[in-house]
């Protein structure tokens, strides 16, 4: 099995009234599954347009994403199927209970386990006990982890996280990052996190740095040298 996606000389640039922003030029980065990537880097700098490019949700203005199952190339489509998301603000629908927010993307698709897949992955992110609570009756951690289970409960190939701790203190943040490490993992999931913070940066086993349109690769003992913000 060799599942992954490729940047291939990805540019991305827009253009505004008056001037023309250029984010990034020919960057390169392949995304195996099953492996842990963050992205760090200043603010402006394009990480987040970057997850969107390797998502699919943007097109990049020239270069290639490529996405491959089992050595073939497979369709924007087909990707989709495999890509789940989380972001700083959770997105859980209020009025639905944690259970019923992570069931609803399968309910979605008429899978008919979708209670009882929805009840496991809110045990995997230890949860069980607050399945009949509303988001406004969890704490940002725990919505969080909500949201963790929500993204993994179809079991996608790539988990795209941006600044999925942001709106934490940093002991809910610390749990949150070992359910969402852990869980991919499990799952053999490739996980994709933009990030601020160099803690959560260290979680991953690739981390890389955007600034003034390049992508770096950055050892561990680079990091503590790595200034974020
Ligand atoms: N569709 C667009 N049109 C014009 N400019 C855009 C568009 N999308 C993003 N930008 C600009 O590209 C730049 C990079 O944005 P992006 O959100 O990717 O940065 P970032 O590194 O994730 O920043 P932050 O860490 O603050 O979230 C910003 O200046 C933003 O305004």
């Amino acid at each position: 099995m060799n599942n992954y996606i490729e940047l291939k000389n990805l540019s991305q640039s827009f253009k505004t009234n008056d001037e023309k922003i250029t984010l990034f030029e020919s960057l390169n980065m392949t995304i195996q599954q099953g492996r842990s990537y963050a992205i760090t880097g200043p603010s402006g700098a394009g990480k987040s347009s970057l997850l969107m490019l390797a998502s699919g949700l943007e097109i990049p203005s020239s270069g290639a994403v490529k996405y491959v199952e089992n050595d073939k190339r497979i369709s924007l489509d087909a990707i989709r199927e495999q890509v789940g998301f989380i972001f700083q603000q959770f997105h859980l629908l209020p009025e639905l209970t944690a259970l019923n927010n992570v069931a609803l993307p399968l309910k979605l698709r008429g899978d008919k386990q979708a209670m009882r897949k929805a009840a496991h992955w809110l045990e995997k992110v230890g949860l069980s006990h607050r399945k009949d609570h509303k988001p406004s009756q969890l704490s940002g951690g725990e919505q969080q982890r909500v949201a963790i289970a929500r993204a993994l409960v179809f079991e996608p190939k790539f988990i795209f996280a941006d600044e999925p701790t942001g709106n934490l203190d940093p002991k809910s943040a610390q749990e949150v990052a070992t359910h969402l490490v852990n869980c991919c993992k499990e799952n053999n999931a490739s996980l994709i996190i933009v990030t601020h913070s160099l803690e959560l940066a260290g979680y991953a086993e690739h981390v890389y740095h955007l600034a003034n349109g390049t992508l770096s690769k950055v050892s561990l003992e680079q990091q503590e040298a790595v200034a974020c913000y």
